[in-house]
């Protein structure tokens, strides 16, 4: 910034001396203003790497506190919230605030640090021309602030645009196989480029925002030229500024020029970048409706597994109307197996949710050896339970990390205790079958392996955490009957010596249960063995057994035919 006020000097002292007394002035000079372009470039080059890799570090901890962030809310909260928005917000969300933090925010500090020092060296050398040219800057504010206004609503909009068009594109992709199956492909397709246009839509506003904007203040850089020409050269007609006076005059005005270019993207990027950082901040400080890791911890060796539910009531927080448990009790003596029967959608996999306290009941409590499970630490409290569903998911990793996953550290865990897990879960000689063994990789949520297969994985992954209560959602699907007996086998080992609560659909579950509990409309109306409940000729029970035994039959029926 230094150099125009140097080469005004520069011309005056030749203006105003002969040419053989400028001769030494001009080599010092010269010698001068080439250390200053040394140091210049130096200077650039660090700014560079460090503005670059500060706003890096910055765009890398944002992204790792709002992934922890995620992992931390209530599952509730994900009811309402799609896996496509958070994925956008974790990519694209903070990609955009990354780049006007990084090169943007360099190049801003640089543009306003050449702006503001331009604009004092002009008050230096000529306050009267200064505060002329810079008649311009008010009406320009005004504009800027109500352009950033519109760009950051803007900003907003089309962010949450690409993350509808990203859990559109994210839950199809994912499930192709039904689109496939269905041939939605045209619809599909259809669907998403309507979405994607709508982003265009956006674009060509914000494009056009722009341009106006860019307009504008390039517009103004020029005039500031041009009135210092102007201006500029009344007073030098009157004797008030010399030669080299204006032309250092007329450098600055026109780095001001650039400056302002440079400050107009700085500034669009920032506005761009608030609009989207406003949801990302806001999921970062969102704060659990649940605790995640408060609360306190039983002793492990006098912790038995005692299950009460005590007049529960509770809706579901995304349907807030529809009470789905009205004064629901029933209790699960320590190491017992109670299996929960009941007609669809009446709750049964609800109770395994409450239980793992993933939603709280609007009343009544839920106690683990006479213990409020609110007040334990949920991180503790979900160690000593095991799940093992109906469908069960797995990661896409290898089969040895899928079981491993069970341990509180997986990274703990050896080869030999997932080799003996396997063994116990029936799971081990269809794994050995694969050319790779146990570093067989599953692919997404398990989908290279059978219904089978991937339920003794979760049986070998529930197994090796060695929970002392266990929580089955027995699977609806038919598998055949050897895989039936393997499944069965496998279940019964891990069974042994826990509370359990089991969602039972097969009558050889139900007759082996210690008790069975009924739920309908909300409450538990019989609880009681397989055969009591049966005695009762009135009961849901036996009507629900009825129809088991007829669906069965005409299973066999049809096998028959
Ligand atoms: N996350 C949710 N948000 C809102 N409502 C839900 C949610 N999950 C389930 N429901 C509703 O709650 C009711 C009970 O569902 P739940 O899955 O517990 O029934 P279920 O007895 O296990 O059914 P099935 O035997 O068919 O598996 C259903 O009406 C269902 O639509």
């Amino acid at each position: 910034m230094s150099a125009p006020f140097f080469l005004g000097k520069v011309i005056d002292v030749i203006y105003t001396n002969p040419i053989g007394d400028v001769t030494d002035s001009l080599t010092n000079f010269c010698a001068l203003l080439s250390g200053i372009f040394v140091c210049g470039a130096a200077a650039n080059a660090i700014r560079i790497y460090l503005m670059q890799t500060a706003g890096q570090r910055i765009v890398k901890r944002l992204r790792a506190t709002m992934f922890s962030s995620i992992l931390k809310q209530e599952v509730g909260f994900f009811d309402k919230t799609s896996t496509g928005e958070l994925i956008n917000r974790l990519s694209s969300d903070t990609a955009l605030l990354g780049r006007s933090v990084t090169e943007n925010l360099s190049d801003g500090l640089r543009a306003g640090a050449q702006a503001s020092f331009g604009v004092g060296m002009m008050f230096f050398v000529s306050p009267k021309l200064a505060a002329f040219v810079l008649s311009v800057v008010p009406p320009l504010a005004i504009i800027a602030v109500i352009y950033g206004r519109y760009l950051r609503k803007l900003s907003r909009m089309t962010q949450d645009s690409l993350a509808e068009a990203t859990q559109l594109a994210e839950e199809r992709i994912g499930n192709i196989r039904t689109v496939r199956a269905f041939g939605q492909e045209m619809t599909e397709m259809e669907k998403y480029t309507s979405k994607v246009d709508y982003v265009l839509q956006l674009a060509k506003r914000e494009a056009l925002a722009q341009a106006g904007f860019f307009g504008a203040t390039g517009l103004s850089g020029n005039m500031i030229v041009l009135s210092v020409l102007y201006k500029g050269g009344l007073l030098m007609g009157s004797a008030q500024l010399t030669v080299g006076e204006l032309s250092s005059f007329l450098m600055y005005a026109f780095w001001i020029g650039v400056s302002i270019k440079g400050l107009s993207s700085f500034y669009t990027e920032l506005m761009k970048g608030l609009g989207a950082g406003g949801r990302l901040w806001e999921l970062i400080e969102r704060k659990p409706e649940l605790p995640f890791n408060d609360g306190i911890v039983l002793n492990k060796d006098t912790f038995k597994g005692a299950l009460e539910f005590k007049e529960i009531h509770f809706a579901y927080p995304t349907r807030p109307e529809i009470s789905l448990f009205q004064d629901f009790s029933l209790s699960i003596p320590a190491g017992s197996v109670m299996a929960l029967v009941g007609p669809s959608g009446s709750g049964k996999s609800t109770i395994v949710s409450l239980l793992l306290r993933l939603y709280d009941p609007i009343s009544g409590t839920i106690t683990v050896d006479g213990v409020d499970i609110r007040q334990l630490n949920p991180l503790w409290f979900r160690t000593k339970i095991g799940t093992v569903s109906q469908e069960p998911i797995l990661f896409s990793c290898s089969i040895a990390e899928n079981i491993a996953y069970g341990a509180e550290d997986p990274s703990m865990v050896t080869v030999e205790d997932i080799q003996k897990v396997a063994e116990i879960a029936n799971a081990a000689s269809f794994i050995r079958d694969f050319p790779e063994g146990f570093h067989t990789l599953v692919g997404e949520k398990g989908i290279l392996l059978s219904g089978g297969q991937k339920q003794r994985i979760a049986i070998a992954r529930a197994l090796l955490k060695n929970p002392k209560i266990l929580l089955l959602d027995e699977a609806t699907s038919a598998l055949d009957a050897e895989n039936e007996y393997l499944v069965q086998e496998a279940l019964d080992r891990l069974m042994e010596g826990r509370t359990v609560l089991i969602i039972a659909h097969r009558l050889s579950t139900i007759q082996n249960a210690d008790s069975v509990a009924v739920l309908d409309q909300g409450r538990i109306t019989e609880c009681g063995k397989h055969e009591e409940l049966l005695a009762n000729p009135n009961g849901l029970f036996r009507k629900l057994m009825k129809k088991q035994a007829f669906l069965q039959n005409s299973k066999t029926f049809a096998l028959n035919v």
